[in-house]
């Protein structure tokens, strides 16, 4: 007898994204002989100790042998609530348990400087827009970077489900974001590619399923249910709200929405790359009339590229910022400069516009 559907499921999504990576790295999928398991690639696992995280880390523990691949583990403590430490390290040995090594936890420092063991720190970015979420998600991604850097890990896999992603929609559509942010998150991302979701195509409940079924014990992150989190009021009273209204597929849907906005965001983009070239003059300035003959979606990818390039941080780099600048192209009342996150300023001086560090 096979196994249970969600554990197949599970499985075969790791499977897809581990044939990926061994054709990256010109393997084909085969078990190691002890001899060659030193020098195989080591995809690690980033797992919070949620049913999530905790289906891939076992799907990831079965599928690496057989495909020729080591895997690890790493779990952040984020030292948010009381007894994380405890919690982080139960998770690291249930990691352990499924066989994966190396496996390790790594204690950081929310909002302040944020601190991992092996006395590297690193910025927790607390300054950042987007309140303590994000604090927590900048100071995870930096531990799970240097995670990666330190065991030379060929790829880290994340548990975001299909279920995230249509939150993510959900969330950027309520703020008004282009189709950059509609695209919600991507199979692949990171320096070199390194993140990959292999269930972004899988519903949260098929995750949980599996766990159950392999009696893998789960920890639920009060967080998730904590109505003080945005995403939590998403999840537990949007949804079911938007489904109950409109009916069930709500999630696939907007998980479309993700893929297809993902395609044209890309198609814009490059577009706006060869665009931007046929709009700077020898000193790199660009010219506000060849802006001003480009399509908006086109010229505001423009300028925030330029902005990017003159220093302005993209994460701090608002559609309103955007907007502002753009207005000097096609409102210009003689205004004055527009100042943008990073220090960087921009100007218009005649038929020119200048975006530069002020
Ligand atoms: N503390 C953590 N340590 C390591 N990885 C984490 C941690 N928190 C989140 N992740 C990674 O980021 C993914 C998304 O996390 P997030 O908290 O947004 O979603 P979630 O639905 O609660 O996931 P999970 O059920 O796995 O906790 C997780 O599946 C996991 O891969």
């Amino acid at each position: 007898m096979g196994p249970h559907p969600a554990v197949a499921a599970i499985r075969l999504a790791v499977r897809r994204v581990l044939n990926d990576i061994l054709a990256e790295h010109g393997r084909t999928p085969g078990r190691l002989t002890p001899d060659e398991r030193s020098s195989s690639p080591l995809v690690l696992v980033a797992c919070s100790g949620g049913a999530d995280s905790m289906a891939l880390a076992s799907a990831l523990a079965f599928e690496a042998p057989r495909a020729g691949l080591r895997a690890g583990g790493v779990t952040v403590d984020h030292g948010l609530q009381a007894g994380s430490d405890l919690r982080a390290a139960e998770v690291a040995s249930r990691l352990r348990e499924l066989g994966l090594d190396p496996v390790e936890s790594v204690a950081v420092t929310v909002g302040r400087e944020t601190r991992v063991a092996h006395s590297a720190a690193y910025r927790g970015g607390g300054s950042r827009a987007g309140g303590p979420e994000a604090a927590a998600r900048d100071a995870r991604y930096a531990a799970l970077d240097a995670a990666a850097e330190r065991h030379r890990a060929a790829a880290v896999l994340l548990g975001h489900t299909r279920d995230d992603q249509a939150e993510t929609v959900l969330l950027g559509l309520a703020r008004g974001s282009g189709i950059r942010s509609l695209s919600g998150m991507a199979a692949v991302s990171g320096a070199d590619g390194r993140y990959r979701r292999p269930f972004l195509q899988l519903d949260r409940q098929t995750a949980r399923k599996a766990c159950m079924v392999q009696s893998l014990p789960v920890w639920d992150d009060p967080h998730n249910t904590d109505p003080a989190y945005t995403r939590s009021r998403l999840r537990h009273e949007g949804l079911p709200a938007l489904e109950k209204a409109l009916g069930k597929g709500v999630v696939e849907a907007l998980a479309r929405t993700a893929q297809l906005s993902r395609d044209d965001a890309d198609a814009l983009d490059a577009w706006a790359g060869k665009a931007a070239a046929g709009v700077r003059d020898a000193d790199g300035r660009l010219e506000c009339a060849a802006l001003h003959d480009l399509p908006p979606a086109v010229r505001r990818r423009v300028l925030r590229r330029a902005a990017i390039e003159a220093g302005a941080p993209a994460g701090s780099l608002f559609a309103r910022h955007i907007e502002e600048v753009d207005r000097l192209i096609t409102g210009w009342r003689g205004q004055g400069a527009i100042n943008l996150p990073g220090r960087v300023v921009a100007r218009r001086q005649g038929g020119r516009l200048v975006i530069r560090q002020g």
